[in-house]
């Protein structure tokens, strides 16, 4: 038997439904989401890994749904190839679909949405057709040269992982991702990570981030309970 949110994948393969039926179904399980930003290489990839372990978000990457919908044989995915190979950002609709598909079939309430908005047309195409508004953005900070180190040797096979797009990557990221985060930097939304120390140090700043310490109440401090509750 099909559980009910293959029926709804299902559903949303095959049928023309409009983004208004595909958000009002969306809003119905009143998703949290949490924009996971920072340039290329950064690690935003390894750090969701560890989040989702230790928090329960489901990780969605909007490449990484690129790069499925490309491999699919889509009636998008020459558009979408041409496009990474030049490190530019897809059309919004192409890549707010692929998410709203993708947290539908997840059963999960739960989102980290790693790389994306990327640039001002995702921002607000995604507000205006989704309606969601993120809980935070986490942003990982990272030096150019570390950035391109690391891409350098990830070795994970990614057609976009050479010298001359990975350049072109980080001037969109200047150019058009910056802004973004500076956007919801205005609205106190971003916890901005050091990105470049080690991957468990990077993680031990992301813990606290999503299980923030509770603060000691100075007044309260050194008094028994039952003082502290007077
Ligand atoms: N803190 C770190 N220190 C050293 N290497 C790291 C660190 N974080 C990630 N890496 C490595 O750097 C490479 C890039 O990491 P990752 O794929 O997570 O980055 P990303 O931000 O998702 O990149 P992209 O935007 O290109 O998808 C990987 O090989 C990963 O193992
Ligand atoms: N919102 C997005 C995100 C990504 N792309 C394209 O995919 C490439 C790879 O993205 P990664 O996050 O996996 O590095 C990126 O360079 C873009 O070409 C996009 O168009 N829109
Ligand atoms: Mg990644």
């Amino acid at each position: 038997m099909f559980s009910f949110d293959q029926i709804i994948h299902f559903a949303l393969l095959y049928s023309p439904l409009s983004f208004e039926d595909i958000s009002d179904r969306l809003a119905e399980k009143h998703p949290k989401v949490v924009f996971v930003l920072g340039g290329p290489g950064s690690g935003k990839g390894t750090q969701c890994e560890k989040i989702v372990q230790h928090f329960g978000y489901t990780h969605l990457s909007a490449g990484d749904l690129l790069r499925a919908e490309k491999n699919s044989g889509s009636e998008n995915g020459i558009m979408i190839q041409n496009m990474m190979n030049e490190g530019k950002i897809v059309p919004s609709e192409v890549t707010i679909k692929l998410l709203q598909k993708a947290m539908l079939d997840s059963g999960n309430e739960k989102f980290l949405i790693d790389g994306f908005p990327r640039n001002e047309e995702n921002r607000a195409a995604f507000e205006a057709l989704t309606k969601i508004e993120p809980e935070f953005v986490l942003y990982f900070n990272c030096p150019e040269k570390e950035m391109e180190r690391r891409i350098l040797n990830r070795n994970q096979g990614r057609e976009d992982d050479n010298i001359e797009t990975i350049r072109k990557r980080f001037k969109v990221f200047l150019e058009s991702s910056l802004p973004v985060i500076e956007y919801y930097k205005g609205k106190g939304k971003v916890r901005e990570i050091d990105a470049a120390k080690p991957v468990e140090e990077v993680f031990e700043e992301v813990k606290d981030i999503f299980n923030p310490k509770v603060p000691k109440d100075e007044n309260v401090e050194g008094r028994c309970m039952c003082c502290a509750i007077l």
